[in-house]
């Protein structure tokens, strides 16, 4: 059985990470039985984690073996990191917005800089 994955009036203006992310809360919430999601939020962060942590090394392979243009490969890999991360971070109740404002915070500081800064 498929879930309901149309968008809800709230969703529809927003980006797909977004949409994405309030789908995983809304799993996070009700723990539909036949979800994904739902399978590795109730393995808890060993769970969640061993995912990120997989799928990231699938990134840098990705990486290795495809060059551009064909970066498919490397999207595809990405997207998969996304996702499992997006779960871990929506089963602590992070918004995509909790995150563009870490973003936006560090705009404009060179990584060197605040390493730098930190040694103070
Ligand atoms: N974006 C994704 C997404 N990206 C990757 N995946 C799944 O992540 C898994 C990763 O691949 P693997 O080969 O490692 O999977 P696996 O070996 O079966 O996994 P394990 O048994 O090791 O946990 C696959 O099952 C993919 O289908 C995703 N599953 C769901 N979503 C989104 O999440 C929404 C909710 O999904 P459900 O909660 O499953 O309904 C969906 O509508 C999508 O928008």
């Amino acid at each position: 059985m498929n879930l309901p994955n149309q968008l809800s009036p709230d969703d529809e203006g927003q980006d797909v990470l977004d949409r994405l992310m309030r789908q995983i809360q809304t799993r996070v919430q009700t723990l539909p039985p036949n979800s994904y999601t739902t399978k590795l939020v109730q393995g808890g962060v060993e769970k969640m984690g061993a995912k990120i942590t997989e799928e990231a090394a699938e990134v840098v392979d990705a990486a290795r073996t495809s060059s551009p243009p064909d970066n498919q490969h490397l999207i595809y890999e990405a997207c998969d990191v996304l996702y499992h991360l997006w779960v871990l971070l929506g089963s602590r109740g992070i918004s995509v917005d909790d995150l563009r404002q870490e973003l936006k915070r560090r705009e404009g500081t060179s990584g060197l800089e605040e390493k730098a800064q930190r040694g103070s």
